[in-house]
């Protein structure tokens, strides 16, 4: 079978691809699209490439050897059509979709409305609370009179915990967390993000009696350097880059390609967008050089994504920033631009993201039948708005956003800080402790039992 290395376009065509081929006045082009052609259109393979349909919404074009070297399925509209690698077929039969875009810039936001990045930055970094609204004591009241509002819609979860357990209750629960601003505090060196001991103590404990992944943006290996316990599920660049132990946890083993990781461990491994490593490892290259005159500005190579950090870059240098990303980006149509806190994220257009891997990790534990399961997502920013969406679409399941202000958010409750997500972890824990001594037994409410000595070990807490 011949390989044939392009880059995939998606449009819509009204015409059948053999038209398309003869109106195309790109020399470039045609010798691919003759290439194409060669294979018949309609169900044939050219090269690991599958055209499904004469009204195919696709065209390929050549390749610069910085492509992913294509494994790509194309069905008959752009919302179909699908790129799959080899990693992914191996453990999902899905083909993964592309992400269909807008122009880099400006772009839709969530809202639909365009707007430029340099208004997306400004967005995703609003000034805090207090200068909102001034220093006044009327200030403080509006302030508090807002939140009060807005933990209406999302209530905390501490004191909505009784009730959210009675649902949990005979279920399996399953814990997701996202890693920085949710088990580490923000702060301006992301080298320097650490966790608690209290906190890896914590969530070492939670994974005692629950199924339990960190799902975060960062590359895996930093994560797992940070938080140091194998027997999680980590799952890095934004679920690109799912990792588990082979042997698995409370009797779950995730599925995907066994490999030993670097200290001979046997772990399961599930990449599906590792076709992009090169070109993810050029843009991070290129983007390190060219940002380089922009003072505090911070490339971070996350392995499969590369993230643009602008907390230490003066405000009136944003646009600057913005425009070396957006040149950059403009060369790669397979790559996609998203943002979260104080950072741009470039990462490859394919349709998966942390919904996606939380649903990946729910079915290949075994745990995909939404009745017996209760899925606990925690995190603090927008790329987690994916995973909220995906646990709101399940009959039970609890999301929760880590937040001290009032946001936008599909996630159902909230807790503040870290040190609040400790506290909840640790009232997980203990109910479940008391679950299973019921189970021999005993009896009590969970909270009279537990609540003071939960508050002292949390105040104990230290966060560098
Ligand atoms: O999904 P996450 O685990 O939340 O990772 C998202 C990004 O987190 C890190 O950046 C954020 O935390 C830094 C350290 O506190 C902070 O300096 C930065 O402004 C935040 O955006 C990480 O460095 C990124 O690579 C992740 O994508």
């Amino acid at each position: 079978m011949v390989e044939i290395e392009m880059v995939l376009k998606v449009r819509e065509v009204g015409e059948s691809l053999d038209t398309l081929f003869r109106h195309e006045d790109s020399l470039d082009r045609e010798a691919v699209l003759i290439r194409a052609s060669f294979s018949n259109v309609g169900e044939s393979l050219v090269g690991g490439l599958t055209l499904r349909s004469k009204q195919a919404a696709v065209c390929a074009e050549p390749s610069n050897t910085s492509c992913p070297s294509a494994t790509l399925m194309l069905s008959t509209s752009p919302s179909k059509a699908t790129v799959a690698s080899s990693h992914a077929s191996s453990v999902s039969s899905q083909p993964i979709p592309i992400v269909l875009q807008e122009k880099h810039n400006p772009y839709v936001t969530d809202k639909g409305h365009l707007v430029t990045w340099l208004d997306a930055m400004k967005a995703q970094s609003p000034p805090q609370f207090h200068s909102l609204h001034g220093d006044t004591p009327e200030s403080y009241d509006m302030e508090a009179a807002e939140y009060a509002a807005w933990l209406k819609k999302h209530p905390s979860a501490l004191s909505m915990f009784e009730e959210l357990m009675v649902e949990a209750k005979a279920k399996q629960v399953v814990v997701f967390l996202d890693y920085d601003g949710t088990l580490s505090p923000i702060v301006e060196d992301p080298d320097r993000a650490y966790v608690s001991d209290d906190m890896r103590a914590t969530v070492k404990e939670v994974a005692t009696f629950f199924p339990t992944a960190i799902i975060s943006g960062r590359a895996r290996p930093k994560v797992y350097e940070f938080v140091q316990l194998a027997e999680l599920y980590y799952a890095g660049s934004h679920g690109m880059d799912i990792m588990g132990p082979a042997d698995g946890t409370n009797g779950f083993r995730a599925q995907g390609t066994q490999v030993k990781d670097k200290m001979g461990h046997d772990v399961v491994l599930f990449q599906p967008a590792s076709d992009y490593l090169p070109l993810i490892d050029e843009v991070c290259q290129i983007l390190s050089e060219s940002s380089k005159c922009i003072r505090g500005a911070r490339i971070e190579h996350n392995r499969f994504c590369v993230t643009i950090h602008f907390r230490c870059v003066k405000e009136e240098s944003w646009g600057a920033l913005a425009e070396k990303v957006e040149s950059v980006l403009k060369d790669y149509p397979t790559l996609r631009l998203t943002h979260g806190r104080k950072v741009l994220e470039i990462r490859p257009a394919i349709a998966w993201d942390k919904g996606k891997a939380v649903d990946f990790l729910l079915s290949s534990l075994g745990l995909a039948d939404s009745s017996k399961v209760f899925p606990v997502y925690i995190g603090d920013d927008r790329t987690d708005e994916d995973a909220f969406n995906v646990l709101n679409g399940l009959k039970h399941a609890c999301s929760i956003l880590v937040t001290s202000v009032p946001k936008e958010t599909k996630a159902s409750f909230s807790l503040q800080d870290p040190c609040e997500v400790m506290e909840f972890l640790l009232y997980l824990v203990r109910w479940k402790k008391q679950e299973l001594e019921d189970q021999n037994g005993g009896s009590g409410s969970f909270l009279q039992l537990n609540r003071k000595e939960t508050l002292k070990t949390f105040a104990a807490a230290s966060f560098p």
